[in-house]
């Protein structure tokens, strides 16, 4: 009789794992092992080829060569049904929930199996229980915050009991409670003998999480590393294989109002939206200011009244440059010098199914590129390249479809483009998501460069890290209103984070400020 124990093997195994697109090889010859328990990260920067990977493991992408080991046996993952079936579960960064469905009715449409509607019920209700997830199975998705909807996403995959659970940049939307909650949820599945696969450009959340790391460089391995015995200095090296360039806020001279918001009040047109309040804002030239603020709590309504994207009723209320333009679209406001970065990358940002250069032309309100209705490619195109340049987009040239860009890859592109069409007033939501470390503060520089050229800079972040390092002044957005804007070197993260919740009075914090 054989008495020796079992040998522990590795929970997945990537031997030579190659995917060759047209322009780019996106992993080349990729290696990784992960055991199980073990929470891996996998680091890289933009376009260094982790979500291919990912979909790969997931089955949403076939490699074009090497193999794949689940549980020491060769397998061929044909689809994520497949995936599912042997236990790997993934989280990906863009919920696909229907709001106006419940709990119980999304989980149910995206489950392999059939099960009675009360099972299932009791079902969530156990595994949310089980692992500290709180989530009412009966609730509407609209009413449910982005932590909430999360927690439904894991419970989804939980139900299946994942072996593997993957998790694509999943703190990027979530508050610094939530991202607490759900690092506590991740150790306990550890714990059972889950492994977890973690891609996030957050290095101080890889480092208190997540036991080793593989690190990707243009498709390839550069190395592995025990992020807890690195610091965020040397992990950075590692994946860019410099050092961390640093960005620098010097005093300006502030000169004239260039935003204005004066007494703006605006119901939503979104039935699920935020309304908007009484907000008060000026923006000078010389000056970038910041509004914090947990998501849903306005931003995306602020910047459609800002942009044009949603007119208001009378000019007043918005000004550019001294111009009154409440009644505006976007491009009459982009024609006195407003440029904007919306959030959402695809779709609004950019149009997936167009070439960078098409993208461009989008947006555009430079003379060069369209002349008295007539559009010169050329020098579209031009733009386009030099954007690319400029902001070291990794893509397939001009040419290449947005959609094909990986995610930080098409953000730099958006704020380049942006950026490179010397706006007067600069309104940027999220400037750096998605972002790896030395491209976000490649933008965050850029965009002190237009506060020190006399731009009046407004930046909407949820990154209050970020707020902090490049702005002159902070306001918080919370159920619809703003709080009065302070100096950020008068303010502190606590405070802000308190006024986060709404917690704040016009009268004592003027008197405050004052
Ligand atoms: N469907 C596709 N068609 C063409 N090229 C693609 C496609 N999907 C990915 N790529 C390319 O493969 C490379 C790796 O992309 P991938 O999305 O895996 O990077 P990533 O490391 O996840 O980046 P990020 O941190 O920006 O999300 C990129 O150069 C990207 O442009």
């Amino acid at each position: 009789m054989n008495t020796s124990l079992p040998i522990a093997h590795p929970r997945l195994e990537l031997r030579g794992i190659t995917k060759i697109y047209p322009s780019v090889i996106a992993n080349e010859n990729v290696d990784l092992i992960v055991h199980p328990g073990e929470i891996h990260a996998v680091l890289g920067e933009n376009g260094a080829g982790k979500s291919t990977l990912m979909k790969i493991i997931y089955g949403v992408t076939k490699p074009d060569a090497g193999e794949i080991l689940w549980e020491n046996r060769e397998v061929h993952i044909a689809s994520p049904a497949e995936a599912r079936r042997m236990g790997i579960g993934m989280v990906f960064q863009h919920f696909s929930l229907f709001e106006t469905l419940t709990v119980a009715e999304n989980i149910s449409l995206a489950l392999d199996t059939t099960i009675a509607p009360a099972e299932l019920a009791q079902r969530i209700s156990d595994v949310s229980t089980e692992y500290g997830l709180p989530v009412d199975p009966h609730r509407l998705i609209h009413s449910m915050s982005v932590g909430e909807r999360q927690r439904v996403e894991i419970v989804r995959c939980l139900l299946n009991n994942p072996k593997l659970l993957i998790m694509d940049e999943p703190t990027s939307v979530l508050t610094p409670q939530a991202v607490l909650k759900l690092f506590e949820t991740l150790r306990r599945l550890a714990a059972e003998g889950c492994s977890i696969l973690y891609i996030s450009h957050k290095l101080d959340e890889i480092q208190a999480l997540c036991d080793s790391a593989t690190i990707l460089r243009s498709g390839r391995v550069t190395g592995t590393a025990s992020p807890k015995e690195e610091t965020k200095v040397t992990l950075a090296q590692m994946m860019i294989g410099r050092d961390l360039p640093g960005c620098q806020l010097d005093a300006t001279t502030v000169g004239e109002a260039r935003l204005q918001v004066d007494h703006l009040s605006l119901s939503t047109i979104d039935p699920f939206g935020t309304t908007l309040k009484d907000i008060n804002l000026e923006v000078r030239s010389g000056e970038m200011v910041g509004i914090a603020g947990i998501s849903g709590n306005g931003q995306k309504e602020l910047l459609a009244a800002l942009s044009g994207e949603q007119t208001l009723s009378q000019s007043e209320g918005v000004k550019v440059c001294g111009t009154a333009v409440g009644k505006l679209n976007p491009a009459q406001r982009r024609l006195l010098g407003l440029r904007f970065v919306p959030e959402e990358r695809l779709g609004r940002g950019a149009v997936p199914t167009l070439s960078l250069a098409l993208n461009a032309l989008l947006t555009t309100s430079d003379g060069d590129m369209v002349k008295r209705g007539l559009i010169s490619y050329t020098n579209v195109r031009e733009f386009a390249r030099n954007v690319i340049a400029q902001f070291n987009v990794k893509c397939g040239g001009d040419q290449a479809l947005a959609g094909s860009l990986s995610g930080g890859n098409l953000q730099k592109f958006i704020v380049g483009r942006e950026i490179m069409q010397a706006p007067k007033v600069m309104i940027v939501a999220q400037p750096t998501w998605g972002v790896d470390v030395g491209a976000a503060q490649l933008i965050r520089q850029a965009l002190i460069e237009l506060r020190n050229q006399g731009v009046a800079v407004l930046v909407i972040s949820e990154e209050l890290e970020e707020l902090f390092m490049i702005c002159d002044r902070i306001a918080v957005i919370a159920d619809g209103r703003l709080s009065p804007t302070v100096a950020a070197k008068d303010t502190s993260v606590e405070q802000i984070g308190m006024w986060m919740s709404g917690e704040f009075n016009h009268d004592n914090a003027e008197v405050a400020h004052a």
